[in-house]
C-alpha cells in the first residue's frame, strides 16, 4: 500500500541516486482532479503521493525562512523557484523510503523540469495528464472548500493562465518523447479512475514500469517427460506439463540440482 506524505517528519538518509525511484509526474490544470485521483492510485498501486503544492503549503506552516515568499507566490498563482520545490521533493522522497512516487503538480514550467532532471537525474516513467475544460475546473475549485487562499476567482484565472503559458509546454515536451498518458478528466471521479487504473495495470503496454522479474517456472507434476525438451524456453504450460526454461535451470543449478533431480522426486 502507498501513502500520502506529510512533509518534514523523518530524517532524510542516503541519496536519490541510491534510491533510484520510479517516478510518475501527475499534471493537469488547477482543479482537474490530480489530488483526487492520486489518492485512488495510492490505495491500489503502492505509490506514495507527493503534492508539490502540499509540500509548499507545509513549508509555509513550518515557519521556514522561505515561508513568506512561498505564500506570496501562491496567492498570486505564480510558480515558486525550482530550487525551493525540488529540495522539498527530494527530502520527502528520501524520508519516505518507498521507491514509487506520484509527483503531483510538478514540473509546472520548463525551469522546474530542467532543474529536477539536472539535480536528481530522475526521468519520469510517464506523465499522467488530466485534461479538463476551464469551465469545469473553475466550478470544482470554487466548490473545493479547503479554505485555500488561492481558490478565489481572481487567483484561479491567474493560475489558468500560468497553466496555459508555462505548464502546457512541459506536457508538450514529454508528449514529444512519447511519455504522456492523457486522461479525459471532465467526467465523474469513478469514470476518470477507470481510465487511470487501466494505465497503471501492469498488462497495459502503455504503462512503462520495468516488467517484474520472471519467476522460475518449476512445476513438479510431470505427465510426459518427453515434453520437457519440447517445451524448453516457454514460460507457461497446460494440463500439468512441466516446463523447465533456462531461468528455471539456472535457479536449480544454484541449488545444486538439475531438472532430472526434480523429475525423480515427482
Ligand atoms: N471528476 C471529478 N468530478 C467532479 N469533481 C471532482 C472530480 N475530481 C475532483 N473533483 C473535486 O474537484 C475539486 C478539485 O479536485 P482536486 O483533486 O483537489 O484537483 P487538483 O489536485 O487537480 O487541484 C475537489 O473538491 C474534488 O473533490
Ligand atoms: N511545482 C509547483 C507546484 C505548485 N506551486 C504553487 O502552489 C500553487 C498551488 O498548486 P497545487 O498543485 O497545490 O494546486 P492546483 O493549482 O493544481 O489546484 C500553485 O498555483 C503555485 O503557486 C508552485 O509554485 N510550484
Amino acid at each position: 500500500m502507498g501513502e500520502v506524505v506529510d512533509a518534514g517528519k523523518k530524517e532524510a538518509n542516503g541519496s536519490l541516486a541510491d534510491l533510484n525511484p520510479t517516478v510518475v509526474f501527475v499534471l493537469g490544470g488547477p482543479g482537474s482532479g490530480k489530488g483526487t485521483q492520486c489518492a485512488n492510485i495510492v490505495q491500489h498501486f503502492g505509490f506514495t503521493h507527493l503534492s508539490a503544492g502540499d509540500l509548499l503549503r507545509a513549508e509555509i506552516k513550518s515557519g521556514s525562512e522561505n515561508g513568506t515568499m512561498i505564500s506570496n507566490m501562491i496567492k498570486e498563482g505564480k510558480i515558486v523557484p525550482s530550487e525551493v520545490t525540488i529540495k522539498l521533493l527530494e527530502r520527502a522522497m528520501l524520508e519516505n523510503g518507498n521507491d514509487k512516487f506520484l509527483i503531483d503538480g510538478f514540473p509546472r514550467n520548463e525551469e522546474n523540469r530542467a532543474a529536477f532532471e539536472a539535480v536528481t537525474k530522475i526521468e519520469p516513467s510517464f506523465v499522467l495528464f488530466f485534461d479538463c475544460s476551464d469551465e469545469e475546473m473553475e466550478r470544482r475549485l470554487l466548490g473545493r472548500n479547503q479554505g485555500r487562499e488561492d481558490d478565489n476567482i481572481e487567483t484561479i484565472r491567474k493560475r489558468f493562465k500560468v497553466f496555459q503559458d508555462s505548464s502546457l509546454p512541459v506536457i508538450e515536451y514529454y508528449n514529444s518523447k512519447g511519455k504522456v498518458r492523457k486522461i479525459d478528466a471532465g467526467r465523474p471521479v469513478e469514470e476518470v479512475y477507470e481510465s487511470v487504473k487501466a494505465i497503471f495495470e501492469p498488462k497495459n503496454e502503455k504503462c512503462c514500469f520495468p516488467a517484474p522479474a520472471p519467476t522460475p517456472a518449476i512445476v513438479t507434476k510431470i505427465s510426459d517427460p518427453m515434453s520437457i525438451e519440447a517445451n524448453n524456453n516457454n514460460d507457461a504450460g497446460d494440463g500439468g506439463f512441466s516446463i523447465f526454461d533456462q531461468e528455471s535451470e539456472l535457479f536449480l543449478s544454484l541449488l545444486g540440482l538439475t531438472k532430472y533431480d526434480i523429475l525423480k522426486e515427482s
